[in-house]
């Protein structure tokens, strides 16, 4: 059994038609391949709520602020489709460059507000580029839901708002983080880490959950940030890139905790650029 693949917009637009003859509900699970066990989730998750499932695969090269990263993303399409036969998902939408952004093309979906600070303040252009590509894998599937991890928890809200804003009827599902048994956030570029980095890399987890216990305890916001920096520094971190409490849901800057919040950072290991995030609840509201 093999997961069909399909690279063109009209071959893919084609069978949605025929699966919405009859009466089929679609999700679509974006991705940028080298699949794992958090993009298995996803699909997952999609295969439980619709009744066909599109995985797309398309490593998106608008949404790279640096070319070193886009010539180093992995690319893995015959092994992503065998991981994707066994769970039933329904198809692999795998189109290339000139497909997606054929010559002429000259629109962007730049979405305000959220893109702003956290990964959008050091990845120039990243959440344009994100924003593009999704609201064209939005109208070229016509799904009725779309599957997200809150690993990307800026991402998951600048894909709500472009949803909302440009009245793309599809509701967006975020499926919580997967982990390692160390408490890593599963990434496709986790495979960049040397052995050594690969001990040091979950202490970025576990500063920021330490981090939420003493934030939901009541610790100053200052000085609970500041031991989480040190720690995550102390692990063998080149750099901390940010590391802030947000509102959940609308990721505005928080000072005090009398919302649900979380606490999101991105920091350097060696040459890889990790970023995770994680839950903070007043402990009297746990
Ligand atoms: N550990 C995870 N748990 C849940 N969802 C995840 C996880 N990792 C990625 N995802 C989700 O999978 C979708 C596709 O992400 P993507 O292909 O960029 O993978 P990735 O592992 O995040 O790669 P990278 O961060 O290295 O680009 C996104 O919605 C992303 O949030
Ligand atoms: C949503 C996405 C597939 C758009 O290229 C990408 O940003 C990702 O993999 O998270
Ligand atoms: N997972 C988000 C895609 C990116 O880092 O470019």
């Amino acid at each position: 059994m093999s997961v069909p693949i399909l690279r063109t917009v009209a071959a893919l637009r084609a069978r949605v038609a025929s699966w919405r003859q009859g009466g089929a509900r679609v999700a679509v699970v974006p991705t940028m391949g080298a699949l794992h066990e958090g993009h298995l989730s996803l699909v997952r998750a999609a295969l439980e709520q619709a009744d066909r499932v599109i995985v797309t695969l398309f490593v998106n090269p608008r949404q790279f602020n640096n070319p070193a990263d886009l010539a180093a993303y992995p690319r893995t399409e015959r092994e992503d489709a065998a991981k994707l036969a066994p769970l039933g998902a329904h198809l692999l939408y795998a189109p290339d460059v000139g497909e997606m952004y054929p010559p002429g093309f000259a629109t962007t979906v730049s979405v305000a507000g959220v893109s702003e600070g956290l990964c959008g303040a050091h990845r120039p252009g990243h959440f344009d580029g994100v924003a593009t590509v999704v609201a064209k894998l939005f109208l070229q599937t016509g799904a009725d839901l779309a599957f997200f991890g809150e690993k990307d928890f800026q991402q998951l809200h600048v894909v709500r708002r472009l949803a909302r804003d440009l009245d793309i009827p599809i509701e967006i599902i975020a499926c919580p983080t997967v982990r390692e048994a160390d408490g890593l956030a599963l990434s496709s570029r986790n495979v960049r880490l040397t052995a050594q980095e690969r001990q040091m890399a979950p202490k970025l987890a576990e500063s920021l959950f330490r981090a939420a216990g003493q934030l939901g305890a009541g610790a100053a916001f200052s000085q609970a940030l500041a031991e989480a920096e040190e720690a995550i520094l102390a692990a063998g971190f080149a750099r901390v890139e940010y590391l802030e409490v947000r509102s959940e849901a609308d990721l505005a800057p928080m000072e005090r905790l009398d919302r649900p919040a979380r606490l999101l950072a991105a920091a350097w290991l060696g040459e890889t650029r990790l970023i995770d995030n994680v839950r903070v609840r007043p402990a009297s509201a746990a």
